[in-house]
């Protein structure tokens, strides 16, 4: 039987069998809303685990539940719009057919009641040079930035961040660090936030995940 502190919060993940070159088999469950580290030697499958939650990935077998919501299980598979998710993807994932301002507005058009949060995030990440740029122009730490203050604006129950910082300056990595744990700490968001720095997850998580420790099998097929 599921703990009932996990039914109110919690997020419960188990996927199991092979997808693309990567065979898996993964399971952990997580109480209560904190940022949760995962890490793992590269080509291990972190990137494809934070698909699979999105929906992006359809594992064969596999069982997916946020609080009392199930996204997948042997009957029910949730396409990635119907989740309610944040996803910061390694290269951004920007609309570029869309200006910055618009790539940050785009998820605040879901939940409007929430523009407050605009100025400080474009303040925080040091956006408001960019708004009027295209996307396409914008480098590897621009993008990441953007991604991130797009993400954060739609308030999602549960956001999956990928390397999110590995483009940014030192200089402002650390101030950005932790506005971001600030911000999904005062908002209570869900959070898997996969590095491969040691440091950065010592600083921002409130629990790491070694891959080792969720794994049974991983077996390249
Ligand atoms: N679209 C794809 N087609 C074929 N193989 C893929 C695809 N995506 C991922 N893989 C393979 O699946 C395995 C896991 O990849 P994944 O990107 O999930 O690992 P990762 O742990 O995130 O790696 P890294 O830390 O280097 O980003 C790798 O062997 C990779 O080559």
């Amino acid at each position: 039987m599921i703990p009932p502190s996990l039914l109110q919060s919690g997020l419960s993940v188990h996927f199991n069998g092979p997808i693309n070159q990567l065979a898996i088999n993964i399971r952990f469950d997580i109480a209560t809303p904190g940022i949760t580290g995962i890490k793992g030697p590269s080509g291990c499958g972190k990137t494809s685990l934070l698909r699979a939650i999105a929906g992006l990935h359809h594992f064969p077998q596999g069982y997916c539940r946020l609080a009392e919501e199930i996204w997948q299980d042997d009957t029910v598979f949730l396409p990635p719009w119907k989740r309610p998710i944040g996803y910061v993807p390694q290269d951004g994932g920007l609309f570029s057919h869309l200006s910055v301002k618009k790539n940050l507005l785009f998820g605040m058009r879901l939940i409007p009641e929430k523009e407050p949060f605009f100025t400080e995030i474009v303040d925080a990440l040091h956006l408001q040079p960019l708004l009027d740029r295209n996307t396409h122009a914008l480098s590897g730490g621009e993008r990441q930035r953007v991604a991130i203050g797009r993400a954060l604006l739609t308030q999602p129950r549960l956001l999956l961040m990928d390397e999110p910082l590995s483009a940014l300056d030192l200089d402002i990595k650390t101030d950005i660090l932790f506005y971001i744990k600030d911000f999904l700490e005062k908002c209570k968001i869900h959070t898997l936030y996969v590095s491969h720095d040691a440091e950065e997850l010592r600083m921002i998580t409130t629990h790491i995940l070694d891959w080792r420790s969720i794994q049974n099998t991983v077996l390249k097929k």
